[in-house]
């Protein structure tokens, strides 16, 4: 018998064959050590390759996404909030939306937010159904070199983020000194004896160093249901008022306690009023809570007609201007221990013009 084409597609959309062994790569590190910058410079020397890209944040306020250089034939799926949440009610999802796409797409590259176990997205991977049309081909980790010691800033997932990477990425190489990459490859040994390291500055990397390199062991991750793997659990509820948004859906009763994003917690502004630049600035250098550890956000001020890109890691901030691509809004996201919500939206209000 001879098929026409639309025949044979027709056939085939009847069986539903499943796109087989999408390779999928998650990128995963601390808070601040460069994982978008590695995410656009993926993006930006992928060539021809179709990348499907899902970014879970940490925050109410998607600023993520409005950084990422993708590009139309690109797929950008978002989802915030608590991961282990996430990876039940949108994760999965997304996955599947990425695999029943009609477009080809070549590959799926995953960035957790900085406070993350990974394990729960690995299992995801690995342990359910999403084994047969996936491949899961490794866990990069990125490091920030300048900032990363041996305490891990006294944060559980910042160590699991080592021990689960396949290859270990120590970035900002150029605010580190030659002794602190020696001591963090020697502790980054310590905790994995054959881990790869690799060296980067603002995340440049040749890709085939990184993507399609197949290291993520499969049959050393066994699926744990109903179980989170996590060493402490804490109740979920006191966080709420942070993340309000992420937990509107609906959850499953085991999902109440569960170790809530290493005790980290976001504090969301945004609002449709400029900022005074110099009222900010004072903001973040006498006011802000030194418990902030990470902000990031897209700034409008009354003396620019620019917006300008506001990045905080640890004791450094940046703020890179360029062209509005929407109406001028400020949307800021701050994460920290211990944030006093209120305080913090009642300076950020005293900034305003
Ligand atoms: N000096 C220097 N800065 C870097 C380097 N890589 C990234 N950065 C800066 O570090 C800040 C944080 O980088 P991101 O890529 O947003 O970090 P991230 O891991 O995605 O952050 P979260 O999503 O909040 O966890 C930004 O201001 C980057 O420009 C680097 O190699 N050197």
């Amino acid at each position: 018998m001879t098929y026409t084409t639309n025949q044979k597609q027709a056939n085939l959309e009847t069986l539903d064959i499943p796109k087989v062994g999408m390779p999928v790569t998650i990128i995963t590190g601390f808070l601040g050590s460069g994982k978008t910058t590695l995410l656009n410079q993926i993006l930006q020397n992928k060539q021809d390759l179709k990348v499907a890209v899902l970014v879970n944040e940490f925050g109410d306020i998607n600023i993520d996404s409005q950084l990422l250089v993708s590009t139309d034939e690109d797929m950008v799926e978002l989802s915030n909030g608590c991961i282990c949440c996430t990876i039940n009610d949108g994760l999965v999802d997304a996955v599947y939306r990425v695999l029943e796409r009609e477009d080809r797409i070549d590959y799926m590259v995953i960035e957790t937010t900085g406070v993350a176990d990974p394990l729960p997205i690995i299992l995801t991977f690995l342990g359910t159904e999403l084994r047969d049309f996936t491949n899961l081909d490794s866990i990069l980790t990125v490091v920030d070199a300048e900032s990363f010691d041996a305490e891990h800033f006294q944060s559980e997932a910042a160590f699991k983020q080592i021990t689960y990477g396949d290859i270990v990425i120590l970035n900002k190489t150029d605010l580190a000194t030659p002794e602190k990459l020696q001591e963090l490859e020697d502790f980054v040994h310590d905790v994995k004896v054959d881990a790869r390291i690799l060296h980067t500055t603002h995340g440049k990397v040749a890709l085939p160093l990184i993507l399609g390199v197949g290291l993520t062991p499969k049959d050393v991750y066994t699926p744990q249901k109903e179980e989170h793997n996590h060493h402490e659990h804490h109740d979920h509820t006191h966080n709420h008022e942070h993340h309000e948004n992420a937990h509107n859906h609906e959850h499953h009763d085991h999902h109440s306690e569960h170790l809530v994003n290493d005790g980290f917690v976001s504090v969301s502004f945004q609002v449709d009023k400029p900022f005074d630049v110099h009222k900010f600035e004072n903001f973040l250098t006498e006011e802000m809570s030194k418990d902030v550890f990470r902000a990031k956000g897209i700034l409008w001020f009354s003396d620019s007609p620019m917006r300008h890109v506001f990045q905080l890691s640890g004791p450094r901030y940046q703020l890179n201007a360029d062209e509005w691509k929407k109406s001028p809004k400020n949307e800021v996201v701050f994460i920290g221990r211990h944030l006093d919500t209120k305080k913090m939206h009642s300076l950020l209000n005293e900034c305003l013009v």
